[in-house]
């Protein structure tokens, strides 16, 4: 049986994790991305089982408790987390599965997954980190407060993981992870 692997993706919000990831989806289709569930509000563009399954509080804490969630963790007044079956599905058939998840989340999946390749994703400064979340333009006041607060809690655990990034020159940082993730397995290729 082929057996997949475990790529956690994380890092402050707005530091180009998801930017970075649709880049490296478009140069290696064969890489499968976790979508996960969450009970923060679409912003505009994002399609439900798209980008996000949006559910209700109540959904969420129904999925928490049946065990349909591999990880989860509340971010910025909202719940996140991902659908266990998917992922254990696609390593099953020997896929590189990504999960792009905030700082708990990946602790929980080290403890489930220690056999995971665990990457942190670091702004240039915070300065730059702030541009980026406002250029985005998607947040309110408050939530890119909250969420700049976060960001220096998981800058100070970037050390916990195998391998850190910073993402200042995009294609640079597209090469670095290019290189963690094909360094043994040719792109696309599970053995
Ligand atoms: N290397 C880079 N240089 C300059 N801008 C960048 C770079 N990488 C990403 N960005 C920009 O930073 C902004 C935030 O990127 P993105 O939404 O991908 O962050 P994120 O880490 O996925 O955030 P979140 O965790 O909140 O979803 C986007 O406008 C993106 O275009
Ligand atoms: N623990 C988890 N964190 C997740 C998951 N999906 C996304 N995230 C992280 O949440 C923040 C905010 O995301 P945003 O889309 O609202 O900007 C960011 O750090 C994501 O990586 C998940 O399933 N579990």
């Amino acid at each position: 049986m082929q057996t997949g692997k475990l790529i956690v993706f994380a890092g402050p919000s707005g530091v180009g994790k998801g930017t970075l990831l649709r880049s490296l989806l478009d140069k290696h289709p064969d890489l499968y991305l976790s979508i996960s569930a969450t009970t923060r509000p679409p912003r505009p563009g994002e399609i439900n089982g798209h980008h996000y399954y949006f559910v209700s509080r109540d959904r969420f804490e129904t999925m928490v408790a049946e065990g349909q969630l591999l990880e989860w963790a509340e971010f910025a007044g909202n719940y996140y987390g991902t659908p266990r079956q998917p992922v254990e599905r696609a390593i099953a058939e020997g896929k590189f599965v990504v999960l792009e998840i905030e700082l708990e989340g990946a602790r929980q999946v080290r403890k489930t997954f220690p056999e995971g390749m665990q990457i942190f994703i670091l702004p240039p400064s915070e300065e730059e980190l702030e541009r980026r979340i406002r250029a985005r333009g998607q947040d309110s006041e408050a939530a890119i407060a909250r969420r700049l607060q976060r960001a220096k809690a998981e800058i100070a655990a970037a050390d916990e993981f195998d391998l850190k990034i910073i993402n200042d020159d995009f294609d640079r940082a597209i090469a670095a992870l290019e290189a963690a993730l094909f360094a043994v397995v040719p792109a696309g290729r599970v053995q």
